[in-house]
């Protein structure tokens, strides 16, 4: 088994806190293998990464409003502010951004990030588009106590929307953005073109590859040692890495191939986003229930809940009726050749995968961080706060294993923040407004 952590990979970072897995190991052995090889980056590496190449080139692409160098120091000079929301099936989140300009002639450093989120998303509120728009107010308000009011009218506000609603039937989902842009407009902030939109799966993957190297300062290294992300969604999943193999560009689809420039390098990533295998979607799957709409006195039921739960459950704006199978299978076994359905054949693979590193972050990380014990087979002890665990880490097993082919020995990180800041594509997705609008250098 290989565990490695995140100060193994970044040579600027003095430290990681990082909580190992404590699992029971009487449960299924394959399936705490694959689970006990991912370490916990409990989250902060509290260092900044300093000494930084900067190269300010503003003639290309991203490298013209990268920060520099991520630095936690008193700003009494001129901020740039920048807010992006994050509208995913679960929940919608806000990140406000400061960075600092010492000099006009330096490029920016991203100073702090300011983080709150509300639930449920606003794909719950599909026939109700004014009330979810509504959620969207609360966010604003904080922002409004993030930025300084001198800085309102310059702030762009930026929501971008996932899997969630590229889920929705197309009228719902823009009778929705339609009312959070007249939210956004109404606020003091400065609202860009296209300010609100759907994001493209393919940006999804990208622009969290860009955070997770910029803030692990891979992009400013000689060395180029990149690392790979995955993230797990509600409703959909991405996995973006760079190939160092002409094998894996050759085995590829061509539309999981993205060409980019930045920092004198031209980047070409292999990205794709899974549709309908977030996990959410995936215990959909899982029960039989998706596609089935809101089926009134249906009960949907799998091995991977105790024998005895009956309960409700929604996601999207639709009720589910669930439960274990009474007087049936219920377990590990039985509950992974059900997962396994889901998964099947639904996934490119590349032998490279296997080799390289990832950070895994999302509901990767946030299913472990609630995982003390593996109780697939002691589920009768389950208490009704986590019903869908054994079903989710199940899922969470055969989508690396069986789905992208992961081996045993594959270290992942875990990661929920890097620098104090979220890992996501909230981040890279602010440095393209700011360059749009070219508010940064
Ligand atoms: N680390 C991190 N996780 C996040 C952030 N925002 C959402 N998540 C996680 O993303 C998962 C939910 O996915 P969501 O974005 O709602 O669904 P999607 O629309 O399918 O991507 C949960 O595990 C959240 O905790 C963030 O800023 N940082
Ligand atoms: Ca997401």
């Amino acid at each position: 088994m290989h565990l490695s952590s995140v100060k193994d990979k970044t040579a600027t970072a003095h430290r990681a806190d990082i909580a190992a897995l404590n699992y029971k190991m009487d449960s299924e052995p394959s399936f705490l293998r694959t689970l006990f090889s991912l370490i916990l980056v409990s989250s902060l590496l509290d260092s900044v990464l300093s000494e930084v190449d900067a190269c300010p080139d503003t003639k290309t692409g991203l490298e013209s409003l990268l920060p520099s160098t991520m630095s936690i120091q008193n700003a009494s000079i001129e901020s740039v502010y920048g807010i992006m929301f994050d509208a995913g099936s679960t929940g919608t989140r806000i990140h406000i951004y400061s960075f600092t300009q010492k000099y006009s002639d330096q490029l920016p450093e991203l100073e702090r990030e300011i983080f709150e989120s509300v639930k449920p998303g606003l794909s719950a509120y599909a026939d109700l588009p004014e009330q979810g728009a509504e959620t969207i107010r609360g966010l604003l308000e904080v922002a409004k106590n993030a930025v300084p009011s001198s800085h309102w009218r310059k702030t762009p506000v930026v929501l971008k929307a996932t899997a969630g609603l590229r889920l929705l039937p197309e009228k719902k989902a823009l009778a929705l953005l339609s009312e959070v842009k007249d939210i956004l407009e109404e606020s003091p902030f400065l609202v860009p073109d296209n300010s609100v939109s759907i994001m493209n799966g393919t940006y999804e993957g990208i622009l969290a590859w860009i955070t997770v190297n910029f803030l692990t300062g891979q992009l400013y290294s000689q060395s180029k040692q990149t690392v790979g992300i995955l993230d797990l969604g509600g409703a959909s999943t991405q996995i973006t890495f760079l190939p160092q193999s002409e094998e894996t560009l050759e085995q590829s689809p061509l539309d999981f191939i993205t060409s980019f420039k930045m920092f004198h390098t031209t980047y070409k990533l292999y990205t794709h986003s899974y549709l309908g295998l977030g996990l959410k979607a995936a215990r959909l799957a899982t029960l039989g229930a998706l596609g089935t709409g809101a089926v009134d006195k249906q009960v949907f039921r799998s091995s991977c809940l105790p024998r005895n739960m009956e309960s409700m459950w929604q996601f999207g704006g639709v009720s589910y009726r669930y439960g274990g199978i009474e007087n049936g299978e219920s377990g590990f076994k039985s509950c992974y050749a059900e997962v396994l359905r889901v998964v099947a054949g639904k996934l490119h693979r590349v032998d490279e995968m296997k080799e390289s590193t990832f950070y895994a972050f999302s509901y990767y990380y946030d299913r472990a961080a609630d995982t003390n014990l593996i109780v697939c087979d002691h589920m009768e002890g389950f208490t009704s706060s986590s019903p869908f665990l054994c079903m989710d880490l199940s899922y969470i097993t055969a989508l690396l294993k069986e789905g992208f082919g992961f081996k045993m020995t594959t270290p992942l990180q875990l990661t929920k923040k890097v620098n104090n800041v979220e890992t996501g594509w909230s981040l890279g997705a602010t440095f393209l407004v700011l360059q749009s609008l070219r508010i940064s250098n």
